[in-house]
């Protein structure tokens, strides 16, 4: 989902959906940005994957005359004025796009889409409308009553230029075999996790609409609501209404370098986009929808960047149930709120999980592995009741927090960290295993097929360059005490 900012930005779900658009605070964003030298191009490694001369270069685009021709002019029309004199719908490798359809310069406003032209779940039967499902849902609801009506919806030219199943790529809708390319990565079981809850909302969400509007309900299986929840996870923003789709504006892709997002004007009720850069005619205009890692651009919204640079690995760390010391030290770890669970060893699974962030000097500091996680290796690296006793002891007397600073027994504090060295390494060893699995035997079978290759590819790359960084970095560490 995506966060606007108020003025709003792009989520699909922190877990995006589009963030919400921010609001305009005191400062006038046009002249901040209009009164400063435009910002430099992004560095060619993490540009993300250009396409087609046509996409991101000079040439003008296609306009998407087949299904999109009369979409502008009928929002137009809908909104009462003008949404864009700058911007027109095209496709480019990141399917429906805009472009710059006359030069733009940093700070101009190259969209305004008036609340009232935006798709909320106010337009829902309020006995749909108060179901106890979240508001994805609620608003996948509202689509799929539009798409049901099919030429007699007031949106349609809006919901016929939305991508169809096939063209989704967002991990929900990958086969079983798909998903064991990502097994290593918390996505996969974030994705199971996804599709339970999808399922659980689904068959509530029908009930409801078996009781107030048939006609939508009838013939309707998950995968059609799947369809619908995908859609708005990966284009919808969060509103005052809970998530909102702002049409053409949710056209716009993504460019996690980029210094543009959706603004959210509360008070004039429109949203807004300020150019961040300049652009040539025919340039494909880009936006953040946050600082997203890939397995969140991946669950959410289906797509990766090759060296997303906010890339990060979610790693669990528990007391081993064999371990002497188990009650205690799991006592002294919840006591002093570290995340821990009764499980052993290492896992996927999002729930008690640490984040650890790509450590970007192998002998600064170690900035990217979490200090909590130091914390419990330390924790879990004592032998002895008197070693867990001096700690809690030490953190009693210093700032409380347990496991804080270098152990005084350096022998300890190198086993502490080399303990977690051996768990990363343990997960690089398991992310090679399943990289070398996945190494193309010859044509992918189909265009899909290797699309989400690509996507597995990227995502477990990033994540074990992660790894590695931390690995890299404990091991000078442990070295160098
Ligand atoms: C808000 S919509 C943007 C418009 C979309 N391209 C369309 O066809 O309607 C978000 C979707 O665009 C695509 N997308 C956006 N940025 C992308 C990028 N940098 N690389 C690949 N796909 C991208 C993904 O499919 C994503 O779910």
């Amino acid at each position: 989902m995506l966060c606007p900012s108020r003025l709003a930005k792009l989520r699909p779900l922190p877990r995006p959906l589009l963030a919400a658009a921010r609001r305009r605070r005191g400062v006038d964003l046009r002249c901040a940005i209009s009164s400063s030298p435009p910002p430099p191009p992004p560095p060619p490694q993490v540009r993300l994957r250009t396409t087609s001369s046509s996409s991101t270069g000079l040439g003008m685009p296609s306009v998407d005359e087949e299904e999109c021709g009369d979409f502008l002019p009928w929002l137009e029309r809908k909104a009462g004025a003008e949404v864009s004199p700058f911007l027109s719908v095209g496709k480019s490798a990141y399917g429906r796009s805009l472009f710059a359809s006359k030069s733009i310069r940093a700070g101009d406003s190259i969209l305004k889409v008036p609340f009232n032209v935006e798709i909320s779940p106010d337009d829902l039967l309020p006995e749909i409308r108060s179901c106890k499902v979240g508001n994805v849902a609620k608003l996948a609801a509202v689509v799929l009553k539009e798409q049901k009506m099919g030429q007699d919806s007031e949106w349609a030219p809006y919901i016929r230029c939305l991508p169809q199943p096939e063209e989704m790529h967002s991990t929900v809708f990958w086969s079983d075999e798909e998903l064991e390319m990502i097994k290593e990565s918390s996505v996969y079981q974030r994705t199971i996790d996804k599709k339970v809850g999808m399922e659980r909302e689904f068959s509530v969400l029908r009930h409801a609409l078996d009781c107030h509007l048939p006609e939508v309900s009838k013939d309707m299986k998950f995968e059609d609501f799947m369809h619908p929840c995908a859609l708005v996870e990966s284009r919808a923003w969060e509103s005052s209404k809970g998530y909102s789709l702002v049409p053409f504006a949710d056209f716009l892709n993504h460019d996690g370098l980029a210094k543009a997002v959706l603004l959210r004007d509360e008070q004039k009720q429109f949203s807004e986009v300020i150019a961040d850069h300049n652009y040539a005619p025919g340039e494909q205009v880009l936006i953040s929808y946050g600082k997203l890692s890939n397995a969140v651009l991946l669950l959410d919204f289906g797509f990766t960047i090759p060296h997303n640079i906010y890339d990060e690995v979610q790693i669990q760390f528990n007391v081993p149930l064999q371990d002497p010391l188990y009650e205690m030290k799991l006592y002294l770890l919840q006591r002093h709120c570290l995340q821990i669970t009764r499980n052993f060893g290492i896992s996927k699974c999002p729930a008690d999980s640490f984040t650890i962030k790509e450590v970007r000097s192998a002998k600064g500091k170690g900035t990217g592995i979490p200090q909590s996680l130091r914390a419990s290796a330390r924790v879990l690296s004592c032998i002895s009741l008197e070693e867990l006793n001096d700690m809690e002891e030490e953190a009693t007397q210093n700032d409380g927090r347990l496991g804080r600073r270098p152990l005084k027994n350096i022998i300890r504090e190198i086993q502490a960290h080399q303990l977690l060295l051996s768990c990363i390494t343990k997960l690089i060893d398991q992310y090679k295993a399943s990289a070398k699995l996945m190494k193309p035997t010859g044509c992918p079978a189909s265009k899909t097929d290797g699309i989400r290759r690509l996507m597995a590819c990227e995502l477990l790359a990033g994540e074990l360059r992660i790894l590695k960084s931390a690995a890299s970095w404990l091991g000078n560490y442990t070295t160098n005490l």
